[in-house]
């Protein structure tokens, strides 16, 4: 099973993967990504949470590194470092996978976009991936392609059933 949430930025993807998440302790891994913001209320950055309990710098302003997203300098080596074992182990485990997101920042990794090709691949792995409105990597194109891939946009009306509906799929599968 493979669903996946797309829609515009802000809109609540990441509130309804964690949700999802919260229900199904113990039998998912993954991570999911933050905003932070400084002491004036300004967003400064990105934090990647694994579902077990790790956080790490994502991207910030205050960092300079050549993977720039905006005013974003991408930590690269350290999502790598902390996500791609998580996600390695779940495809291993055949636990639930929750991916999000596949975006911009995370795909500046070949090795990110690699693992979450031979996830969507694995007929047997089910996840639950968000990826942005645009079509901003051919992986991202590649996955809303897929005839397997159940895809949501989320909007104002339906983010708070949502979480529900997705458990309800992958209740019945
Ligand atoms: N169902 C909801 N009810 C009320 N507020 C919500 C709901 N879902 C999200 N929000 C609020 O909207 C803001 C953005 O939510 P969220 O981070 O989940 O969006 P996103 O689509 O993942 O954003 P991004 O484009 O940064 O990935 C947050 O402040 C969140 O608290």
């Amino acid at each position: 099973m493979k669903v996946v949430l797309t829609g515009k930025p802000a809109i609540g993807k990441t509130t309804v993967i964690k949700k999802v998440a919260l229900q199904l302790k113990g039998k998912a891994e993954g991570f999911y990504t933050e905003e932070f913001r400084d002491k004036t209320g300004k967003r400064e950055g990105f934090n990647v949470i694994t579902l077990d309990g790790k956080k790490t710098l994502l991207a910030s302003k205050n960092i300079k590194t050549p993977f720039k997203v905006g005013s974003y300098s991408v930590n690269l080596e350290e999502f790598e470092k902390t996500v791609l074992p998580a996600l390695k182990r779940a495809l291993n485990s055949r636990s639930i996978i929750i991916i999000d997101e596949i975006g911009k920042m995370e795909l500046f990794s070949d090795r990110f976009a690699q693992i979450v090709k031979d996830i969507f691949s694995d007929e047997n792995t089910t996840v639950i991936a968000t990826v942005p409105a645009k079509n901003i990597h051919p992986v991202v194109s590649w996955i809303k392609k897929r005839p397997d891939v159940l895809l949501f946009e989320v909007d104002y009306k339906n983010r708070d059933t949502l979480p529900q509906k997705i458990l309800n799929i992958l209740e019945k599968h």
